[in-house]
């Protein structure tokens, strides 16, 4: 466990992300939960890539309301709704990139299917190349609370360990921590570029 502020972790997973090129232009939003009832969010806006232990604001989990003034993310609703369905869940991780903003798009079914890629095994709990990697795919919307309702739903009738993608517009995934929700997020990435690469390939 480390002995760095869960904040400060999430911190240096912000700029990581952001040099990674993956919360391009204010895209993206992160969190970490503080207890049972309150989590740290991003505040709507910012560039995600350069945000500081400033930047994040105090919500309540059970109603997604800010403890003070200033905006929390659009997609605060999104956050609230994975800690209070997991509650091992300690951080939470939305980003935007290529892959899966553009991936979610091909992908007309109701989950992107992932199978045969040994880096499955990056996903806490994968442990073969041959079991299928489902990562649902919800329609965006820019009603977070019917989203997040919906979401909800999918939780009550199907797994949901891993993340989620939103159509045309990118993933969100979560951890016990900031350092297992940084290897979901990058093994989800590597994985979505993959496949990315396999359909341009195969329809070459
Ligand atoms: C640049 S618009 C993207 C936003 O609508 C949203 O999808 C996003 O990820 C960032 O929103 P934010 O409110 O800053 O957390
Ligand atoms: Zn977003």
């Amino acid at each position: 466990m480390s002995d760095i502020h869960p904040l400060d972790q999430l911190v240096a997973a912000c700029h990581w992300i952001g040099a990674k090129g993956w919360a391009p232009a204010t895209g993206g939003n992160m969190s970490v939960r503080q207890d049972a009832q309150i989590c740290l969010l991003s505040e709507s806006g910012k560039d995600k890539g350069t945000l500081t232990r400033d930047d994040f604001i105090q919500v309540d989990i059970a109603t997604g309301q800010a403890l003070s003034g200033r905006k929390p993310s659009a997609e605060t609703g999104l956050h609230t709704l994975i800690y209070r369905l997991f509650p091992e869940a300690g951080a939470v991780l939305h980003t935007h990139t290529v892959n899966a903003t553009v991936l979610s798009r091909v992908e007309q079914g109701a989950a992107l299917l992932l199978h045969g890629y040994e880096m499955q095994k990056t996903l806490t709990g994968q442990h073969n190349h041959l079991d299928t990697v489902a990562i649902p795919v919800f329609d965006n919307s820019q009603d977070i609370p019917a989203l997040a309702s919906e979401i909800e739903d999918y939780a009550a009738r199907f797994p949901l360990r891993y993340g989620f993608l939103l159509r045309g517009h990118g993933l969100t995934c979560w951890g016990r921590d900031v350092s297992e929700a940084r290897r979901q997020l990058e093994g989800l990435e590597f994985l979505f570029e993959c496949e990315r690469q396999r359909r341009l390939l195969e329809n070459a």
